[in-house]
């Protein structure tokens, strides 16, 4: 089959195609004609109606009516990455188009990033590198202590996929592992990695070392961790943020780290992405920003593709979807 044969897959994301990393257009090409939003906005009549899936593969563009109305023969949006806040699901749905996403792919780059900040926190890395390298050799491992987390409790707030590998792993540090979560895990489940239930997550801000967010963002997990939850933790507490920056409040998390409501943060997700270069929270020492690298390995971008490739070939042979997001 020519090129101009396969179905039309719309490429969104920085750069167009030339932003794809070159294996990722490899296996795309493979089965799909790729069209970049410059050469659809440059030749919509004759563009418009081959595009039959749009794959989202970085940042998070907005996919408005007039997108969807431009489009008549689009089935499927696939969106590379768990987290589908910037899609207006409801809106896309009434177009009778498919959402996917890639849960299978991210789950472990996540849990490794989340257990990488909880460390990184903990120890202080980021502090300890820039001292290990300042002029001022006094500095060198003076006076300057981290906290354990071999021992230590961690709270899981978000017990899906993620959050249970990220239980999984802290297990292995011997850690008291807490878990709150919309549904209880099966026994065996919490059993396996040692984790106990909190119904209310108040329990589990009070007893937790370690507070790591993994919930997906949503009208009831917006702003889920604000002044009253973060007076909850203890003063020696850690917040550690891998699921979206909105989760959080982030003017009651700068007064909260200003005074010493809790020890520290690490968070790979703000609101916005990138914050503003005068924000206060780049002013503050006791925290640790990474511009949203949860996934941002070679083997999760690469499998993110092949999944979500997977979602748009059995969208559109009629086959079942491995992980279609529902609208609600
Ligand atoms: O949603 C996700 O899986 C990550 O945040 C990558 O966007």
């Amino acid at each position: 089959m020519g090129d101009q044969e396969l179905p039309g897959v719309l490429i969104l994301g920085v750069g167009g195609v030339e932003g794809v990393l070159e294996n990722h257009v490899g296996l795309l090409k493979k089965n799909f004609h790729l069209i970049t939003m410059k050469e659809f906005l440059e030749n919509k009549k004759e563009l418009s109606e081959k595009i039959k899936s749009i794959f989202i593969f970085e940042r998070r563009p907005t996919i408005d009516r007039g997108l969807l109305e431009s489009l008549p023969n689009l089935k499927v949006i696939a969106n590379s990455g768990v987290g589908v806040d910037h899609l207006d699901l409801k809106l896309i749905s009434t177009f009778g188009v498919k959402v996917t996403s890639t849960p299978q792919a991210v789950s472990d780059s996540t849990a490794d990033t989340g257990m990488a900040l909880m460390l990184a926190s903990a120890r202080r890395l980021v502090e300890g590198c820039q001292i290990a390298v300042s002029p001022d050799t006094e500095r060198f491992a003076v006076d300057w202590l981290g906290v354990e987390v071999t021992g230590a409790t961690l709270g899981i707030i978000g017990m899906g996929r993620i959050g249970y590998k990220v239980a999984k792993r802290a297990k292995a540090f011997d850690m008291k592992i807490l878990y709150h979560n919309r549904k209880r895990r099966k026994e065996e489940e919490e059993q396996a990695v040692g984790a106990i239930y909190c119904k209310k997550m108040e329990d589990l801000l009070q007893q937790s070392d370690f507070v790591m967010l993994v919930v997906n963002l949503t009208p009831q997990t917006h702003r889920l961790i604000g002044k009253r939850e973060l007076e909850l933790m203890k003063p020696t507490a850690t917040l550690i943020n891998i699921s979206r920056g909105a989760v959080v409040d982030q003017d009651a998390l700068v007064e909260a780290l200003q005074n010493k409501v809790i020890r520290a943060a690490a968070l790979d997700v703000t609101y916005p992405e990138p914050l503003p270069r005068n924000h206060s929270l780049l002013k503050l020492k006791n925290i640790i920003i990474t511009p949203h690298i949860g996934t941002a390995t070679v083997q999760a971008t690469c499998m993110m593709t092949e999944e979500a490739i997977t979602n748009m070939l059995a969208v559109l042979n009629g086959l079942p979807i491995p992980s279609e997001v529902c609208p609600k």
